[in-house]
């Protein structure tokens, strides 16, 4: 488990400008060590805000599309194409702008697919998936909810306290819809580096008890680390209540 870095912004629309020009360098170096990358893409305000500015972005183009792997950390379990849901958002914000590999977008089925309303089952399927692809991920994205959430892993639900599965079904989700998929935290725990995302006043506690806090059951963000890397990238209405010490830099 690597110590988060901290990282502030001016505002929220810079920390999506810096983050997205951060990934493309990051997914190019990747590319070029080891032939192709994988990312893990997260939703919300700030992951789907950081997809954009990744659209808006000349450099997008240093990125080899055909070569990327990308995945979810969770998705809101609805049927194929809701606005609700992550993918819904991601293709809108920038996947439907760039040339990926179709076979290389792994989607996390839907309510409506091959597992119906099986969550569980969608779930297992998700894992699977996830244990033949192998490999690390060189990027795992996290936005960070106001209560400490990361993926659909919220505080107190059984999900954050998984150690063994990769993906579980999480039902009565504190934030809506209440049915999701979600990496666990042992599934992050793989990933080369993790990013987490907070930016925004209603983030201010959430971003200093992920510096913080001790139990990821009650802190789920505390508990998301990457083997190599773990970046904490807020902006500064999120800053305000971090500890002076990671606040000074
Ligand atoms: O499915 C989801 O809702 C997201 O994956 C979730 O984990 C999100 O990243 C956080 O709730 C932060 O969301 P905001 O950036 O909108 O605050």
């Amino acid at each position: 488990m690597t110590a988060p870095e901290l990282l502030v912004h001016r505002d929220q629309r810079l920390m999506a400008e810096a983050t997205a020009a951060r990934l493309i360098t990051t997914v190019q170096e990747a590319q070029a060590a080891r032939g192709s990358a994988s990312v893990v893409l997260t939703g919300g305000r700030n992951g789907n805000g950081l997809l954009a500015a990744l659209a808006a972005a000349p450099a997008r183009e240093a990125i080899d599309w055909s070569r990327l792997d990308l995945w979810w950390g969770d998705e809101r379990f609805l049927p194929a194409g809701d606005p609700d849901r992550n993918h819904t958002q991601a293709a809108a914000a920038l996947l439907d702008a760039v040339p990926l590999e179709p076979g290389r977008v792994h989607v996390m089925p839907a309510s409506d697919g091959p597992y119906g309303t099986d969550a569980e089952a969608a779930a297992e399927a998700y894992a699977a998936e996830l244990a033949a692809a192998g490999g690390p991920f060189d990027v795992l994205l996290l936005g960070v909810g106001p209560d400490g959430h990361v993926a659909s892993l919220f505080p107190g639900l059984p999900g954050v306290r998984e150690r063994d599965r990769t993906v579980v079904a999480v039902r009565e989700a504190p934030k809506p819809p209440p049915t999701r998929l979600s990496l666990t935290l042992p599934a992050i725990a793989t990933a080369r580096q993790v990013w987490l995302l907070a930016a925004g006043a209603d983030k201010a506690t959430a971003a200093a008890r992920t510096l913080t806090a001790t139990d990821p059951a009650e802190t789920p963000a505390a508990g998301a680390r990457g083997t190599a890397r773990t970046l904490l990238l807020v902006d500064q209405a999120a800053a305000v209540e971090l500890p002076p010490a990671a606040a000074a830099g």
